[in-house]
């Protein structure tokens, strides 16, 4: 059984929580540095990247996680959190984290289509279509060499994997559908 840390600060937490106990594992609210050394991954929920990247400093969680990433920890971005993961944002704002090698664009669907729903096979991941929610999502709009890209929707990057970190556009924690935390949970056995 592994222990799966979600940060819980602010955002969409409860979900990835829920769904992390339903396929048999330890699921903890992060909400102290000190919560890092006891965890076999971490999930970075959906919510506003902005506050939840202040919260992070505030809270001095920031420089820790930063540093876990960069010596391995599998962790897991959805659309808030994989704002949070990358070293470049598209147009003025600065990064947060800057530990993953994407520039990510954010509410990159305007207002028009705000939020939608997708089902789609993604190679590599599953055999069977998975359900894609997508809430006021970023996507990618550059990546390094170093980057697998996983899958993308009308040619607009929304989900990869570089080494211990994996990025998504969309909410699999607001689907039944377990299949990406499966996966995550499947890449703290490797690492
Ligand atoms: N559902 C989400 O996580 C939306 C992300 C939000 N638009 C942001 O920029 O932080």
């Amino acid at each position: 059984m592994k222990k799966i840390g979600v940060l819980a600060l602010q955002g969409a937490f409860e979900e990835h929580i829920n769904m992390i106990k339903s396929i048999g594992h330890e699921a903890i609210e992060i909400r102290k540095s000190e919560q890092l050394d006891d965890i076999d991954g971490i999930i970075l929920p959906g919510g506003e990247s902005t506050a939840m990247g202040k919260l992070l400093d505030d809270f001095k969680i920031k420089e820790v996680l930063i540093n876990k990433i960069n010596n391995g920890l599998p962790v897991w971005g959805t659309c808030a959190g994989m704002i949070l993961l990358a070293k470049e944002l598209d147009g003025d704002e600065d990064a947060h984290l800057k530990v993953m090698d994407i520039k990510v664009r954010r509410n990159a669907y305007g207002s028009q289509l705000d939020s939608f729903i997708n089902k789609e096979l993604i190679k590599g991941v599953s055999d069977k279509e998975i359900p894609m929610v997508f809430i006021r999502a970023p996507y990618i709009v550059g990546a390094s060499e170093d980057v697998d890209l996983l899958h993308s929707v009308d040619n607009n990057i929304v989900a990869v994997r570089q080494k211990n970190m994996l990025a998504t556009s969309f909410h699999p924690e607001l689907t039944d559908d377990t299949t990406f935390h499966e996966y995550f949970i499947n890449m703290t056995n490797r690492i």
